[in-house]
């Protein structure tokens, strides 16, 4: 259809829309252009910085990430990105950790891998290893995605894909709360309390009753086979962005509105630095968060019945990168040469003001690359509910150079009672981020990229059979 416009039976589509260039939106549109090919014109709608939450901060010359920082080892769409991009993995270098209760350090690590295994056992009995052991089978079911998407299989619900891989156990896992889930399995509470809340606290600035499913990942999130890439994460987003030729229009999308026909489009209105524009689309996909507190800003217009606004609200992080001299006498080692840890995490206090504060390496590492002993000055993240006041970075540092402020509205509040959003709002017009309500982490809005860009394929072509079918393992294993 040379006028761009409306489904032919077998034609390609001829635009498609991204909004978003974060991961979520970059890696759509990398997956859009390998599955409807070289011809079809891919946009993506950005009103701020590509890569989204995926940022760094300047400090005396080098970078350091502000908001997405690890991926794990098994984390394979992040993996074949780097690789793709020609980019380098930046291991995460060691450090010790160290709990904090607002008074004094509860939980300290040591040099000695059997000494910490044993003063884990003599603490919390076994349920570390049955933590261990519950976090791993998780992530051996989760891996199930990678196979299903190589064979092309697409879900058109959030529950479906969950389904696939965990069963009704995933799904029940977006239900009930991380502490029932871990009593359940013989965890102690005083295990849950003092190792298991920290963690939570670090990764996703919630409690323990946040869903299982999220905590498990949290967990994933803590285990020291991580990494990240060199020069910035975000770098895949920018990198995605031009292996899949995709049009990246500096633009903040405003409303999109369904113009009805047989085969329906949409029309998307968009402000830009110098003015307002509007294109008309046979395939949107929406890569941000559209709950209001977010402020996607993006209005639905003619489309019956109306959408709702999406339920629950994102929780906001801030993540203060400060230049500085930590101050180790609040937590018990006035001489700075004396204390060994790299990262002090926190359990649920109600006078504490922060979450975590750990010393950060750049995105750039060089060979010669040593972390600064806590007498010198170094770069710490500092992770609070609000921003830190000056009495209160005074407490943590000594003094300091710089400090510098982001306020995220980093991920989902999450709580065991809310519903999954849609992935498919309109015949084809899809919604990456519902995936973050159970589990936001950039492998997270990978697997939601790619589910969409197979999804929309299939549904384009109306291949039915590709999607949301059961029993995949078997079908897989079977198939020739
Ligand atoms: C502090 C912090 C630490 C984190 N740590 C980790 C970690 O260590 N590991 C990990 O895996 N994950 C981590 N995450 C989560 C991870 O960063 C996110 O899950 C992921 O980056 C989400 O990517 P996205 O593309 O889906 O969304 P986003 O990155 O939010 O991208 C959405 C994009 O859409 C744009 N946009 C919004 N509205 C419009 C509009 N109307 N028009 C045009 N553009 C629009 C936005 O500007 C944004 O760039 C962290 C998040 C934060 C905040
Ligand atoms: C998606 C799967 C199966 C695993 C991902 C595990 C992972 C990398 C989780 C990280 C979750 C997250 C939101 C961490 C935020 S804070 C990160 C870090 N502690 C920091 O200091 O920046």
């Amino acid at each position: 259809d040379p006028a761009g416009s409306s489904q032919v039976d077998g034609a390609p589509p001829s635009k498609i829309a991204v909004v978003g260039a974060g991961i979520g939106g970059s890696a759509t549109a990398h997956f859009l252009r390998q599955h409807f090919g070289p011809e079809v014109q891919v946009d993506v709608f950005e009103k701020g910085e590509v890569g989204g939450r995926l940022a760094t901060v300047s400090v005396n010359h080098h970078d350091y990430e502000s908001g997405g920082s690890i991926i794990h080892s098994l984390n394979l769409h992040m993996q074949e990105f780097v690789k793709q991009l020609g980019l380098k993995y930046r291991r995460s270098m060691a450090g010790k950790t160290a709990v904090f209760n607002g008074e004094e350090l509860i939980l300290e690590e040591t040099d000695w891998y059997l000494l910490d295994l044993f003063k884990l056992w003599w603490r919390y009995g076994i349920s570390f290893i049955r933590l261990q052991m519950w976090v791993e089978e998780i992530m051996e079911k989760f891996m199930r995605i990678y196979k299903y998407q190589a064979h092309g299989y697409a879900f058109s619900s959030v529950e479906e894909l969950l389904e696939s891989l965990g069963g009704s156990g995933f799904i029940n896992m977006t239900r009930r709360s991380l502490s029932d889930s871990l009593l359940e399995l013989g965890v102690s509470q005083r295990f849950i309390d003092e190792v298991i809340a920290p963690v939570m606290r670090v990764n996703y600035g919630q409690n323990v009753s946040i869903p299982a499913f999220v905590g498990a990942v949290s967990l994933a999130g803590a285990q020291n086979n991580l990494w990240a890439v060199e020069g910035g994460n975000k770098l895949v987003c920018s990198g995605l962005l031009k292996i899949a030729n995709a049009n990246l229009l500096q633009a903040n999308v405003i409303s999109i509105s369904l113009v009805p026909s047989e085969a329906p489009q949409y029309q998307l209105s968009y402000t830009t630095a110098t003015g307002t524009g509007s294109e008309l689309y046979d395939i949107v996909v929406l890569a941000t968060p559209l709950q209001e507190s977010v402020g996607s800003g993006v209005l639905f217009q003619g489309f019956s019945p109306p959408f709702d606004q999406l339920p629950g609200n994102y929780h906001g992080t801030v993540a203060t990168i400060v230049h500085g001299y930590l101050n180790t006498s609040f937590f018990g080692f006035p001489d700075p040469r004396l204390f060994p840890f790299t990262c002090i995490l926190t359990t649920e206090e109600p006078n504490l003001f922060f979450n975590s504060v750990a010393n950060v390496c750049p995105v750039n590492i060089s060979a010669s690359f040593r972390r600064k002993q806590p007498q010198e000055a170094g770069v710490y993240k500092v992770f609070s509910l609000r921003p830190l006041d000056k009495a209160q970075l005074k407490t943590l540092f000594r003094s300091y150079y710089s400090v510098q402020v982001t306020e995220w509205q980093a991920y989902p509040c999450y709580s065991s009672h809310q519903g999954l959003p849609p992935v498919e709002l309109h015949p084809n017009l899809y919604y990456l981020n519902g995936i973050e309500s159970v589990a936001s982490a950039m492998e997270m809005s990978s697997v939601a990229a790619k589910n969409i860009a197979l999804l929309a394929y299939h549904r384009w072509n109306r291949q039915t059979d590709m999607v949301d079918q059961r029993d995949l393992m078997h079908r897989i294993k079977t198939e020739l």
